[in-house]
């Protein structure tokens, strides 16, 4: 067994994208008047996209009243600064290289909405490794849902059964096995709690290591 296609979950995963989300959700929070948050708690806040981040950011100062507002006024204030501090993981630029050099087909499926994740890739030089980016807003659903993973995995063309999902939080496991993928986990991204009845089938100390699980073509489980 090995994979023959890869999608991969963007925030925490291939780039560190919490400081610009973080100035993001504090501009907002200050022209309410509420206190900023720390980089710990906005990252403790992303996973299930934009709109629960901003959710949970106001709950956490102070109510959630507005927040419709507060929604539109965050995705203007990151859509206008989504790559001013977000660097690309190390050796994630090389990992991809290789991976498109053995032909793997290669997605992404994020929360975070389609238009930011889609000019962030470019930006970073990451948007020529992905044909199909699928992104929080693309379907009426988001992950932990199975459909986008799925979506992107069709888009691709590609097998379920022989696609390997890779990805940072409790979020991306669970949409991994309700779809019925192979899930890799990598750690040191924006998990900062356990995950109750973790089996991932893969554990990666760092988002570089998928090159060696895949192009192995050894399925360690
Ligand atoms: O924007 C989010 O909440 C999470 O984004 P991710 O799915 O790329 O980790
Ligand atoms: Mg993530």
């Amino acid at each position: 067994m090995r994979y023959d296609a890869v999608v991969f979950d963007l925030d925490g995963t291939l780039v560190d994208s919490a400081p610009d989300m973080a100035r993001a959700i504090n501009g907002v929070l200050a022209t309410r008047g509420r206190r900023a948050l720390s980089l710990a708690e906005v990252i403790s806040f992303i996973g299930s996209g934009a709109r629960i981040l901003v959710q949970r950011s106001l709950r956490a100062t102070g109510g959630i009243e507005g927040e419709d507002d507060a929604l539109a006024e965050f995705l203007r204030r990151y859509e206008t600064g989504v790559d001013h501090e977000t660097a690309v993981y190390t050796g994630v630029m090389e990992m991809l290289g290789a991976l498109r050099a053995a032909g793997l087909p290669m997605a992404l499926c994020t929360n975070k909405p389609e238009a930011p994740a889609r000019d962030l890739s470019a930006r970073l030089g990451l948007g020529g490794f992905f044909p199909v980016i699928v992104g929080g807003d693309t379907l009426p659903v988001l992950k932990p849902d199975p459909a986008p993973l799925h979506h992107a995995i069709t888009g691709l063309s590609a097998d379920p059964a022989r696609t390997l999902y890779v990805g940072d939080s409790e979020t991306d496991y669970k949409t991994a096995r309700a779809a019925q993928v192979d899930f890799a986990f990598v750690e040191g991204g924006y998990q900062s709690r356990p995950i109750p009845d973790f089996a991932p089938t893969h554990r990666l100390a760092r988002p570089a290591l998928v090159g060696d699980l895949v192009l192995s073509g050894v399925v360690t489980r």
